[in-house]
């Protein structure tokens, strides 16, 4: 293949794992993919920064004869994890790690780019090395900034999402919905603090915020279709300073999640009422603030996605598998409600999940997913 061989990615990914960095933070990330970048063969390459968003990269592969322009798009971000792999390259910036397994996208989608380096493509192709997957969606920001205009405008956009639950570099893909859309909800319940002797004085959060998250569990249970589904998960609380100070205030964190946006709605005006009953109920206030923020449902657009697992189907070299929607999110949903495409998962075959501290993929899903994807890219552009 190309220039880039499998010591070399494994390389690449671990040197990625070892220094993980959040959300619109990812500067050594982004040197690091440019300094990679720029060592490729740079005849057919243009490679573009955005000052308002500057850990993004994209890269511009000029095509011999261009039909269209196909976009492919990898996350660079990591979470807010401590890392509990105990791997000889675990990452070195204490409480983040990539356990979402952007590395491994990163990594694959430098060596889809590598080999275009090498072997001109058909068609333009253009790489997008976004930020701020996990928070703060960088797809989003990156598509109002106007990134997506004239040249720089995919007439198709790729990407995917490593999937533990998937033999190490399978393909899985669905027509339709991929990926749920989620809501982040924030949750500020103010009350009054006072003497823990004395609760008669003072209006206790702890216990109200029990309540509410309590009471929110009969949403899903009670108030959502079964067969249709949806998830509530709050993964932060907050509330109180030291045992015997009543605490005034909670704050609670989560994320919504449904497979259409009709669900999120749904289950987004149930949670208000369940806070302002809470909250009545207590004599406290309450403050909820919802941010959907471009996470959109993933919705595949038929005829490409149809063409994508066709192709997967019959490749001797790609394994694929039909996979169900999953409650994952992705801000990807966002850019392909602008721009038809497909996402699709690659499987990385682990024990631990996605978002776990040992979470810890498979390094042979890299160059056999670098392998499918250039040549459906390949199969694509000869149409
Ligand atoms: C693939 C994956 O794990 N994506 C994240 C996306 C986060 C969406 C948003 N910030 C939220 O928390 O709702 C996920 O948690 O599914």
């Amino acid at each position: 293949m190309a220039q880039l061989t499998k010591e070399a990615l494994i390389k690449i990914r671990r040197q990625l794992h070892e220094y993980p960095e959040l959300a619109m933070h990812e500067f050594k990330t982004h040197d690091y993919l440019l300094a990679t970048i720029k060592e490729m063969n740079q005849q057919f390459l243009e490679i573009r920064e955005i000052k308002d968003l500057p850990t993004a990269l994209l890269v511009y592969v000029q095509g011999s004869d261009p039909q269209r322009t196909i976009g492919y798009r990898t996350d660079i971000d990591a979470l807010p994890v401590t890392e509990q792999t105990g791997l000889p390259f675990s990452s070195k910036t204490p409480g983040v790690m990539h356990a979402c397994g952007h590395d491994i996208h990163m990594t694959t989608a430098l060596g889809v780019l590598d080999y275009f380096a090498d072997h001109q493509p058909k068609d333009n192709l253009i790489f997008f090395f976004q930020p701020a997957e996990e928070s703060e969606n960088g797809g989003k920001v990156a598509y109002e900034l106007g990134v997506f205009k004239d040249k720089w405008r995919p007439d198709e956009f790729y990407g995917l999402h490593d999937n533990p639950n998937l033999p190490a570099g399978a393909i899985g893909c669905r027509m339709g919905t991929l990926f749920a859309g989620t809501t982040e909800v924030n949750v500020d319940l103010i009350g009054k603090s006072g003497h823990a002797a004395y609760p008669q004085n003072a209006n206790d959060m702890v216990v109200a915020a029990a309540q509410f998250i309590n009471q929110v569990q009969t949403i899903v249970s009670r108030s959502v279709d079964p067969i249709e589904g949806g998830v509530i998960t709050f993964g932060k609380l907050d509330a109180g300073t030291i045992r015997n100070v009543i605490a005034g205030q909670a704050r609670i964190e989560g994320t919504i999640r449904g497979l259409t946006q009709k669900m999120i709605e749904h289950i987004v005006a149930r949670l208000k009422q369940v806070a302002n009953g809470v909250a009545m109920s207590y004599g406290a206030k309450v403050d909820i603030q919802f941010n959907q923020g471009g996470y959109l449902p993933v919705e595949n657009k038929d005829a490409l996605t149809k063409r994508f697992i066709e192709f997967a189907k019959q490749d001797p070299q790609t394994v694929f598998v039909e996979t169900a929607p999953a409650m994952t999110g992705e801000d990807f949903g966002y850019l392909l409600s602008k721009i038809p495409g497909t996402m699709f998962w690659l499987g990385v075959d682990d024990d631990s999940q996605l978002h776990s501290a040992t979470f810890n993929p498979k390094e042979s899903a890299i160059p056999k997913g670098i392998n499918s994807i250039v040549r459906f890219l390949e199969h694509r552009m000869a149409d």
